[in-house]
């Protein structure tokens, strides 16, 4: 019973890490507690992924697992990925809290397969580079039948501030400057490859290039600033 307990309070322990960190942090156990709400992780193939997508992302993926065979030893890392982060990030007043309470992160808040924003991110362990496939859905229109810029900056926004957290912590987009050269068509796949280009003190420099699945055509040529601040700035508001 005393054995019981434990696992169960352990368990607890872990499912009280917030959802980012899942995949990142070993669970202590792995006993199944009947009331768990695991979130999901959206980053994994689903039956409105096109084919070049799931071969792009199968390309990858490949190249998660070392020479050894052993998966997570390869020079890419799978990001998984949730439609919220922190709960109650910015705690206090009660309208905060029930805010809070349905916070989303806006690139995952369509719930429909295929319909928004459907990508998986891949970072290189040696950190210098992060690279999304991203396949648009029908409710991401701006001009007809291609994608609205604001998407495309959320996305590349989303691309670069997650290989910026990955290597600096937690961090806020200061600038971001986008040349947007060929509109991308409602539905394809594209990639976005995020470079990390400098550092310096609390700054970090980062571009993004959007390409065409198969490199041919550019759609977009970006640069981002971040800075680094604290944790406790970002939970409290
Ligand atoms: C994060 C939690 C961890 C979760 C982990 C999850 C894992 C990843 C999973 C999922 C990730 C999803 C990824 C989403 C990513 C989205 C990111 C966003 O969209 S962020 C929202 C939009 N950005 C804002 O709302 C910022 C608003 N602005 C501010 O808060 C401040 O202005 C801030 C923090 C940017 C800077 O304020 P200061 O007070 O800290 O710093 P000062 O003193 O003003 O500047 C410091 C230096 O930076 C330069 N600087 C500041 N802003 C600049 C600018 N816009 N352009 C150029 N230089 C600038 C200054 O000139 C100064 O430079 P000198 O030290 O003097 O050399």
């Amino acid at each position: 019973m005393a054995s019981i307990l434990c696992r169960i309070s352990k368990t607890l322990v872990n499912h009280r890490l917030p959802p980012f960190t899942k995949g990142l942090i070993r669970p202590m156990v792995t006993v199944s507690w009947p009331f768990q709400s695991q979130p999901r992780d959206l980053s994994l193939p689903n039956p409105s992924w096109s084919k070049e997508m799931l071969q792009h992302y199968e390309l990858y993926n490949s190249q998660c697992v070392g020479e050894d065979g052993k998966e997570g030893s390869g020079p890419w890392r799978r990001l998984p990925s949730y439609n919220r982060l922190l709960k109650f990030a910015t705690g206090g007043v009660l309208l905060s809290k029930i805010i809070q309470s349905e916070a989303r992160l806006f690139t995952r808040n369509i719930k429909i397969p295929g319909a928004g924003f459907e990508y998986v991110m891949f970072i290189k362990k040696s950190q210098e580079k992060c690279v999304c496939i991203f396949q648009a859905g029908h409710l991401l229109e701006g001009p007809p039948g291609h994608v609205h810029g604001g998407a495309t900056a959320a996305m590349i926004d989303s691309v670069n501030g997650t290989h910026a957290t990955y290597v600096c912590g937690p961090v806020m987009t200061a600038n971001l400057n986008i040349n947007y050269r060929n509109p991308i068509p409602l539905g394809s796949t594209v990639v976005l490859e995020s470079t990390l280009d400098q550092r310096e003190g609390r700054k970090a420099f980062f571009s993004c290039i959007v390409t065409s699945i198969d490199g041919s055509k550019v759609h977009v040529e970006s640069k981002a600033l971040f800075l680094s601040i604290s944790m406790s700035r970002i939970l409290g508001g």
